[in-house]
């Protein structure tokens, strides 16, 4: 299997990093020209066996191209170069909703490129800790049995563990959702509420997550897995997480930098839309795409968190 990992940000650059430890790998970038090591991805030197190009067509003749791009950016990304992805076997790692097409990476990959067979890699990951070689599990999710297998074998190592998954749909919402739950999760800290208040916030995000994934098609099983759970865990609990960090600059009334990949912003507003078209209610992903766009202070949201009538759990 020849892989090539298309996006050159903080995980595709560690992706890379992991799989050279297999074997030739190819990592392209739209700006490819920062040498052996990305600034996307500070103190890591790209080993031998990792070509950086920004050659796109030479890129994608790879029979297996993992897409590492930010999940708002995945559907024009498709559309411009369909062609030379159409056939493929594409597997994305985007965590998010797209907020024009409400859907997630792997329909928007089906829809570009109908030939194309999709997969999903997904779960508790940061990009520093893959590219240091420290060990972790993943879920690589795909509706084909015998691809799946195959992806899952070239793309563990001795130290990134892949469990396969047929429910691509779960898969992919778990990563998506808990995003928007992390910037909850920060918010609630950076206010200074405490670890109380982000339990509560985390568990009844994890049941706003199932809900909405069960009324999308997803097993509840996917979502208790790495892919859900185990993630929704890793984002709320680290201040390693960039949509942890968001919603603590949102509560502690601190700047943040605007160019940072937040994929829980546009996903809690997609969410939101999903809900209202699904006549789901789910509050704290409605309360992140209000905080978000800053359309209601972090007082008055938890007030209306707090105050919303009393029900069985
Ligand atoms: N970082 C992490 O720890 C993890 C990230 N993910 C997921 O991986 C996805 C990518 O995140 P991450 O790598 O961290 O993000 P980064 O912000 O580090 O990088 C995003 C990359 O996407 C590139 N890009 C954006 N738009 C386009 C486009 N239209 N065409 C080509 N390239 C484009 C950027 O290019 P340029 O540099 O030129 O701007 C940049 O290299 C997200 O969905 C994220 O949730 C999943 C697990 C862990
Ligand atoms: O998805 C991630 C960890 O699994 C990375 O989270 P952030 O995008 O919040 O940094």
């Amino acid at each position: 299997m020849s892989i090539t990992v298309l996006g050159a940000g903080a995980f595709g650059t560690a992706l890379a990093v992991a799989l050279a430890t297999r074997g030739p790998v190819t990592l392209w970038g739209r700006n490819a020209g920062w040498g052996r090591e990305n600034p996307r991805l500070p103190g890591v030197t790209l080993p031998d066996a990792v070509t950086v190009t920004g050659d796109l067509p030479q890129a994608a003749r790879a029979d297996t191209l993992l897409l590492a791009l930010p999940a708002q950016k995945l559907g024009v990304f498709l559309a411009d170069h369909a062609a030379l992805l159409d056939g493929k076997t594409l597997v994305s790692t985007a965590k998010g909703i797209d907020l024009d097409r409400l859907t997630g990476p792997s329909r928007l990959i089906a829809t570009a490129c109908p030939a194309a067979t999709v997969a999903v890699l997904t779960g508790p990951s940061f990009a520093a800790d893959i590219a240091r070689g420290l060990p972790t599990a993943l879920t690589l999710a795909c509706t084909d049995p015998i691809r799946s297998k195959a992806l899952q074998q070239a793309l563990s190592t001795p130290v990134l563990r892949l469990y396969r998954s047929s429910d691509v749909t779960g898969a992919e919402l778990g990563g998506a959702l808990k995003n928007v739950i992390a910037i909850a999760a920060g918010t609630v800290i950076g206010a200074g509420l405490g670890d109380s208040a982000r339990a509560a916030i985390i568990t009844r995000g994890f049941a706003e997550m199932t809900r909405l994934s069960a009324r999308l098609g997803a097993q509840p099983e996917t979502l208790a897995g790495l892919s859900g759970l185990g993630d929704l865990m890793l984002t709320c609990s680290s201040v390693q997480s960039r949509n942890f960090r968001f919603g603590h600059a949102i509560g502690s009334g601190t700047d943040f930098d605007a160019s940072t990949t937040v994929e829980g912003a546009a996903t809690a507003r997609a969410v939101t839309r999903l809900a209202a078209d699904l006549g789901e209610d789910l509050p704290i992903a409605a309360m992140v795409a209000s905080l978000a766009q800053g359309e209601v202070s972090v007082e008055n949201a938890m007030e209306h968190l707090m105050n919303r009538p009393l029900k069985e759990e």
